[in-house]
């Protein structure tokens, strides 16, 4: 081999492991530039991209969340940060992403530094419960399915309970234990999708991402109703509204996943309301509900997972709906900003 060949070899196998290095940390756009100017650089974008549709959650949940992508159209989802649980205060910005890691140990935006962070209520003292059930009489226990009009609720252990994260009574907090995948549709574009029977009851996944002020909530759908009107984007912001019994007050929460979250992000609207039912729960010493999603029905394996986004207020901008069902009004509900 001459001097020169050796040469470049040389250089071409120090670009290529600094690349296995850094392209898992650039969003789709940036790893699509740098694939674009060499050989090697190339081949490494095509693995990173090739592990980023093999599991969207990036290692971080139980099983792998594949895209899954059988129309024609190639249009890839908004880009976005993985967290498994919400959180309250501003995240990091970067998180890598298709790399030759293995599964990683923790989760940056963990829930032991959400439930910990000021969203804990200190003077609290939890359970000492050895088996927590409502049978069992646990204090920390209790649920209410919001009497199929509204949403549910469901109370759970916490920090300060003297069980582990195998207690029943923390269904929630274990991350998604069943197996689902997102699939694109030439309308509604990508989708959550079951891909395994689940059964009625059973907990999917929770809604996470950044907890906001509703002053910041409706100031963000604002920028994001203009944005989605051009298709640039796909908010992900939810407001969720628990009516107190006299009907007069309400507990309003609003959690944002547009630019970190989970695959719950990906769940479309259905006007009939969907097979999901959208449940609060409350952990035990923690001052924030958290939003999970529980089959309302038994559902097939394959079949689309939605819920409602809400009651529709007719706007003459409002996005066109295509759930497909009998009871469509046509235009996606959206938050009154
Ligand atoms: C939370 S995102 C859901 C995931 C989204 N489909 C995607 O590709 O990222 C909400 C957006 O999905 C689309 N969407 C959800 N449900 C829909 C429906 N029933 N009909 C049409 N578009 C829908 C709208 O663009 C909406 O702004």
């Amino acid at each position: 081999m001459s001097k020169m060949t050796k040469q470049t070899t040389g250089e071409a196998e120090s670009l290529e492991q600094w690349a296995i290095l850094v392209l898992p940390w650039l969003p789709p756009s940036a790893l699509a530039a740098a694939a674009s100017t060499c050989r090697s650089l190339r081949c490494v974008a095509a693995a990173v991209n090739s592990r980023r549709v093999a599991d969207a959650a990036r290692g971080l949940e139980i099983y792998p969340i594949p895209f899954h992508n059988p129309t024609s159209d190639p249009t890839p989802y908004s880009y976005f940060l993985y967290s498994r649980f919400p959180f309250s205060s501003p995240p990091p910005f970067f998180q890598s992403w298709g790399g030759n890691l293995s599964r990683p140990a923790t989760n940056p935006f963990s829930l032991a530094n959400f439930i910990s962070s000021v969203t804990t209520v200190s003077f609290f003292s939890g359970c000492d419960c050895v088996n927590c059930s409502i049978d069992r009489g646990c204090p920390c226990s209790g649920f209410d399915d919001g009497g199929g009009i509204g949403v549910g609720s469901l109370r759970e252990c916490g920090v300060h309970c003297s069980c582990g994260l195998e207690c029943v009574n923390r269904t929630t907090q274990r991350g998604i234990g069943v197996r689902i995948k997102i699939v694109r549709d030439l309308k509604k574009g990508w989708g959550l999708h079951a891909d395994q029977v689940l059964n009625r009851g059973e907990f999917i996944c929770e809604y996470a991402g950044e907890f906001v002020t509703t002053e910041e909530a409706r100031r963000r759908l604002q920028t994001y109703d203009e944005l989605a009107s051009t298709n640039k984007l796909s908010p992900a912001l939810l407001v969720v509204r628990e009516h107190l019994p006299s009907g007069k007050a309400c507990l309003r929460v609003n959690i944002d996943a547009t630019k970190i979250g989970n695959v719950a992000r990906f769940i479309n609207h259905s006007c009939d309301g969907g097979n999901l039912m959208v449940v609060l729960v409350r952990i035990s010493g923690s001052f924030l509900p958290r939003l999970c999603f529980f089959a309302a029905l038994d559902i097939s394996e394959g079949e689309e997972l939605t819920f409602s986004y809400g009651d529709t207020h007719l706007r003459p901008n409002g996005l066109p709906c295509f759930c497909g069902k009998e009871a469509c009004v046509g235009v996606l509900p959206s938050e009154e900003t």
